[in-house]
């Protein structure tokens, strides 16, 4: 039975980026007491959840607070809210990480996010919709395996770092080119997403090809996408085709949620020394959308990507994996926001 005096504690509580309180957003499991402790279970919105420091210090104040407790123990859950209406069958959210440009390190993104989520202990799969230049498949560690069939016919999607992904990667020949016009670019995108037995999953990441062209189209109308990130690096040339990205999903009313500087700075290693290399700051620039993250450029993300496991895995003390971690939770918490602020409160 819930205590009536530490649920009224943690009705004090506000999510930091919700501006509610625990209670009424229905992330509350538990809240009894036995004499002078006081039991809490937080069921956090994202197990990638970017402010559980920040609610559990304020649990733990505002609980203390009632008169006659004196320790509290808290635990967390985590579910990932599915906006009303999902994409997909079992998938509540799909989200493109798309760039104006080529080479900005947009699969490298998307494939460090996608182990990130999966990391915290996220549902992920990755798709990796750049047909004609697939690289997810060899930054996963899997650019030999060959994608397979179950009873249904459909794809099974590889497993690799706690995650599931597609990649044309492993459906066609090694070093053959893909020469396909728009309507069968159209049918590949929509039997990646449906006829591919994805299973349950919190969060699809699609890896789109650079530009503005058939494949970011198709995706669109194939699923109601969540939304979009856009990966830039920061200098002019690549903005103003990072803002033409902008603008097409836009147009295709395709939510924008947020933007990631890639090849921000570099620390010299041997000297500590910090060179903005492609001028640090220039993604702020674009159109006041929010910077989820800045990515320094990091000779370790190269070689992990080559190695086939994604830098957060393979290094995550460095610090491109730890901004591409915080990438991932700030992600992970502007879709908790979207897909919380449709529900209704419970009293
Ligand atoms: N922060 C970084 N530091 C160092 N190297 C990076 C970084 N980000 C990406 N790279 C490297 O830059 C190269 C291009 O990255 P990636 O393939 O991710 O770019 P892309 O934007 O997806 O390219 P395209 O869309 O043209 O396929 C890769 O070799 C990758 O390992």
């Amino acid at each position: 039975m819930p205590d009536a005096d530490v649920l009224a504690a943690l009705r004090t509580v506000n999510d930091p980026e919700l501006h509610r309180d625990l209670v009424s957003l229905g992330m509350v499991e538990r809240a009894d007491r036995t004499q002078n402790a006081a039991f809490v279970k937080v069921n956090l919105t994202t197990p990638a959840c970017p402010l559980k420091a920040t609610i559990e210090a304020d649990v733990r104040a505002a609980v203390l607070a009632v008169p006659g407790v004196n320790e509290v123990h808290i635990e967390f859950g985590a579910t990932v809210r599915a906006p009303s209406s999902p994409p997909l069958p079992g998938v509540k959210h799909v989200v493109a990480i798309g760039s104006g440009k080529g080479g900005v390190g947009k699969s490298s993104v998307a494939a460090n996010i996608a182990a990130a989520l999966a990391k915290s202990g996220a549902r992920v799969g990755l798709l990796d919709a750049d047909v004609y230049g697939p690289s997810i498949a060899h930054m996963m560690g899997a650019g030999s395996e060959r994608v397979s069939a179950n009873e249904q016919r459909k794809m099974n999607p590889i497993e690799r770092h706690g995650l599931r992904f597609l990649s044309m990667g492993n459906l066609m020949p090694a070093g053959q080119a893909l020469v396909w016009r728009g309507p069968m670019l159209h049918s590949a995108i929509q039997q990646f997403l449906r006829d591919a037995a994805w299973g349950e999953l919190d969060y699809l990441i699609v890896d789109l090809p650079p530009g503005t062209g058939d494949v970011q189209l198709s995706l669109a109308q194939t699923v109601t996408l969540t939304g979009a990130v856009i990966v830039t690096t920061p200098q002019d040339v690549a903005l103003i085709d990072a803002a033409r990205a902008v603008d097409m999903f836009r147009k295709a009313s395709v939510p924008i949620l947020g933007v990631v500087e890639n090849m921000s700075y570099f620390v010299a290693p041997d000297t500590g020394v910090t060179y903005d290399i492609f001028g640090r700051g220039g993604a702020s620039r674009l159109g006041g959308l929010s910077v989820l993250g800045e990515v320094p450029l990091d000779v370790e993300v190269r070689q992990d990507a080559d190695a086939g496991m994604p830098s957060v895995l393979a290094h995550p003390q460095s610090a491109a994996s730890r901004a591409l971690t915080q990438i991932a939770e700030n992600l992970a918490g502007r879709l908790s926001v979207q897909a919380l602020t449709e529900l209704p409160m419970v009293q």
